[in-house]
């Protein structure tokens, strides 16, 4: 039906008014198609286009109808989508003149922000909604009318004008209706208000939540417990949000339950319904997030199969739309939940679900920084590999401990222990085997304490005790032996049964140190002693013990000083062959004369070297003094003269070891083969692999090695049978007690037996008697080393030993020897006949 023009014009200018703003550019996508006719022609025009290419900046559409009533207006906003939308009008002075429900959106905005330019630009005659291939003819007279703000919004208001049924309607109509359109005409500018409104309310959310972050960072800064920064943010959710009711769920460490909550809104018998849950699929919104790692909508708990299981229990609670996120952290691990729940059935918006996201990304941060910061305060006070307390933490409660003691006049202790031989099993198993040792002795030692003492890991393979209350120094020694104990029983690890035992040191307060610090440096003493005595006990600390570390501690500085003020020097101690009573060897041996005491025995200043890197330049310098001396030795005759050097375990085991030796025989011009290198059983046992390697290398330089004091270590076959050395030694503790003592007796000639069958040669040391050269000889020992044929000597005393006693002195002693041998071998017979026997 057709109207006058009159009619169209006086509607075009007074009614109806449709509106489109905000929403989303999606929402623009799923626009309607109109055809629209101008000027008699018929234009094919999508509505997203029409926008995009005109109200380019628009946050979205909003499409609005009118509805005319017998006698009033309703207005009916809805998204391109069609979702229904709420909407609120404000008037000149920013207060709400229409709201479609009450008090939830607080806003308002200043309306000099809001200068609407009304501009009438376009204007159709004619459209037609193409609805499912059916065509209608309408009239619509239609204006879009952009407004701008201020503050840079942009919207803009469609306006139709159905000239149509409805249109024909109003003209029929009495000038009651007309007034009331009148009437509707005057909302105009507020309605555009309204519309930036929208866009408005967006802005609004974006900025309580850059505020609700800022608070939240700002409390996280400042330490608030975690449960209290995550009752911020969900508090701010219910406020900006008030019909929502949020809860936020974590996981226990496990990452399979519900532990911990903050859901203030949240019924408190629901509350506790929640906690402890096991996360599964379909276990309510929250437990299915979770464990699906994906957003979980359920619009209506009372219908949904998720919440078939409490459905009762959640009907008391009045709500009915449970969205939940899962939060989740930057190395992708699902840290809990955030939910939003509503009273009746509904499902997120787009706006609303990226508000969601946002605050679960917020709760992330919250969680992931907290476990950061309790991680890193933990790895500060506790050890990664057993999880004890660390020495910082150690020494805290050690002091508190010695605080409390001294108040109560009680007697506190604290004991160190280290696992004897941890180098050997890590060489031998592989780390992880170590790690699990250590692991294994810290949980024996914990069993075998008291609740309120305190194990603790130092480092490495030292562990400490720090016993709060002992009644006195005889208790703490009965623990520790118990200690000791416990870690000596067979560890079964990875399949190998391992065999370990461990050095404890104890000291105690007040007995024997006034606070924490010296109860450290004495429990340290006191373990240094109880390796020294042959590992594999417990010393308590004492006085006397303290003195002689810090001699030991005085004379390691002075040897130090002394190598560079070269007070070391070096004696010859010659070796014969017993037989020919030929020189064959010259044993080169340190001596150390020191400032203020005196001749230091090398009994004394060599162990104490060998536990410090000096024993490395002390060894060198040694090495390339007596090298020196050989070849020059050699030169002046003495041909066949080997130089035997004495090698300490560190200097052994130093990876430039063999290069500095093939260095100092080039540097010295001394032959590799006139180079006896004397090394002790013990340091065979260290490192198989590395020992056998560094004595082909030697053996490839053609340098021999002895292995001294044969007899006193392990003499295990596997290493005299795999290992390439040329001579052994026999300790002179066996050969001091020939011929008179069968055990002597029986261990020196099994020696020199076993010697022969591998080959090699054997020189025993320690010689003072004819009765022991001659048994020695009887029994086919090729040399012999003592003071029955010289003291050790300085370069010039040997020179002029060599020249004047030598051939004297040695045959002097052949002569009485001669004068031995009958009483030698009838011992040595005496020895055989009881063997046989
Ligand atoms: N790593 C190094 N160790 C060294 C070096 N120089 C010496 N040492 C070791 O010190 C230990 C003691 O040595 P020392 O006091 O020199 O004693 C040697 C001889 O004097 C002594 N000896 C020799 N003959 C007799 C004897 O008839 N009776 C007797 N009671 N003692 C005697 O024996 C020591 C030699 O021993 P050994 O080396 O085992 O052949 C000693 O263990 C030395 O090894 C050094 O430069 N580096």
């Amino acid at each position: 039906m057709r109207l006058s023009q009159d009619a169209k014009l006086l509607l075009s200018t007074l009614i109806v008014i449709v509106a489109a703003v905000a929403a989303s550019w999606v929402a623009l996508g799923k626009a309607r198609h109109f055809i629209l006719k101008k000027e008699g022609r018929y234009t094919a025009v999508h509505w997203a286009q029409y926008l995009e290419n005109n109200l380019r900046g628009l946050d979205g559409l909003l499409s609005a109808g009118l509805i005319t009533n017998e006698d009033r207006m309703t207005f009916d906003f809805a998204t391109a989508t069609g979702n229904v939308l709420n909407y609120q009008i404000l008037d000149e002075r920013g207060a709400v003149a229409f709201s479609s429900w009450s008090g939830d959106f607080r806003l308002s905005i200043p309306t000099d922000h809001v200068q609407a330019a009304i501009r009438n630009d376009k204007s159709y005659t004619e459209l037609i909604e193409y609805e499912g291939g059916e065509s209608r003819p309408r009239l619509v007279a239609e204006a879009y009318v952009p407004i701008e703000s201020t503050a840079g919004y942009k919207g803009a208001v469609n306006v139709k004008i159905d000239l149509t049924e409805r249109a024909v309607e109003l003209e029929r109509r009495s000038m009651f209706a007309f007034l009331g359109l009148l009437g509707f005409v005057t909302l105009i500018s507020t309605f555009c208000g309204a519309l930036v409104w929208r866009n408005i309310r967006n802005r609004q959310w974006a900025e309580d939540l850059q505020n609700s972050r800022s608070v939240v960072l700002e409390q996280l800064a400042t330490g608030m417990p975690l449960k209290q920064v995550l009752l911020t943010l969900v508090q701010s959710v219910e406020r900006l949000k008030p019909d929502t009711v949020c809860s936020i769920l974590l996981l226990d460490e496990s990452g399979t339950r519900f532990k911990d909550g903050v859901s203030p809104s949240l019924p408190e018998f629901f509350r506790n319904s929640i906690n402890g849950v096991q996360i599964g699929h379909g276990v309510g919104s929250c437990g299915t997030a979770a464990y699906t790692r994906e957003l979980v909508i359920v619009s209506d708990v009372l219908t949904h199969p998720y919440w078939a299981g409490i459905r009762d229990l959640v009907a008391r609670t009045g709500l009915r739309a449970c969205w939940s996120l899962p939060v989740i952290s930057s190395d992708d691990e699902v840290l809990g939940t955030i939910a939003l729940y509503y009273r009746e059935p509904r499902e997120p918006t787009d706006a609303e679900l990226e508000f969601f996201r946002t605050i679960s990304h917020l709760v992330g941060i919250a969680v992931e920084q907290r476990r950061f910061q309790a991680r890193i305060a933990h790895l500060a006070h506790y050890d990664t590999l057993t999880g004890l307390p660390n020495r910082r933490k150690l020494q805290a409660r050690l002091q508190q401990y010695v605080s409390e003691a001294r108040i109560a006049n009680g007697t506190m202790a604290l004991a160190i222990l280290d696992i004897d031989k941890f180098k050997t099993i890590n060489d031998t198993y592989g780390h992880p085997v170590g790690d699990s040792v250590i692991r294994e002795a810290a949980r024996r030692i914990a069993a075998c304490v008291r609740e309120d003492d305190i194990v603790g890991r130092l480092g490495g393979d030292e562990l400490a005790i720090v016993f709060r209350k002992v009644s006195d120094v005889r208790e703490i020694a009965e623990v520790s032996d118990r200690i000791a104990e416990a870690v000596r029983l067979p560890m079964y690890i990875d399949g190998k049964s391992i065999a370990t035992s461990s050095s404890i040191g104890v000291s105690c307060f007040p007995q024997h140190a006034s606070d924490s610090d010296e109860l450290f440096i004495k429990a340290d003493h006191a373990l240094y002693q109880a390796k020294q005595s042959g590992r594999a006990t417990c010393e308590i600390y004492d006085e006397e013990l303290h003195e002689l570390i810090r001699e030991k501690q005085i004379l390691e500085r002075d040897a130090a000083l002394g190598i560079q003020k070269d007070e070391f020097s070096l004696v010859y101690q010659p070796q014969i062959d017993l037989k020919s009573g030929a020189l064959i060897g010259l044993e080169a041996l340190a001596r150390w004369e020191h400032p203020v005491l005196g001749q230091v025995p090398p009994n004394k200043f060599i162990p104490i070297a060998e536990t410090s890197p000096i024993i490395i330049e002390l060894g060198e310098r040694l090495l390339r003094q007596a090298c020196t001396q050989a070849a020059r030795w050699r030169q002046g005759g003495l041909t066949n003269v080997k130089i035997a050097v004495n090698v300490a375990a560190r200097q052994f085991k130093d990876p430039l070891f063999v290069e500095k030796i093939k260095n100092i025989l080039e540097q010295t011009d001394l032959k590799p083969c006139a180079l006896e290198l004397e090394i002790t059983e013990t340091m065979l046992i260290d490192d198989f692999d590395v020992v056998e390697k560094t004595l082909g290398e030697l053996n490839a330089l053609g340098t021999s090695v002895s292995i001294d004091d044969f007899g006193t270590g392990y003499s295990s076959l596997l290493y005299l049978s795999k290992l390439p050395f040329q001579n052994l030694k026999i300790d002179r503790s066996f050969v001091h007690n020939l011929p008179s003592d069968s055990n002597s007796v029986a261990i020196v000639t099994s020696i020199i037996a076993m010697a022969r069958q591998l080959n090699l040669s054997v020189i025993a040391e320690g010689i003072e008697t004819c009765e022991q050269a001659e048994f020695l000889r009887m029994n086919e020992c090729v040399g012999g080393q003592g003071y029955l044929f010289a003291q050790p000597m300085d370069a010039l005393q040997l020179e002029t030993w060599l020249r004047d006693d030598f051939v004297n002195t040695f045959h002097g002693r052949l002569g009485a020897m001669n004068g031995q041998m009958e009483a030698a071998r009838v011992a040595s017979l005496k020895h055989s006949e009881l063997r046989s026997a």
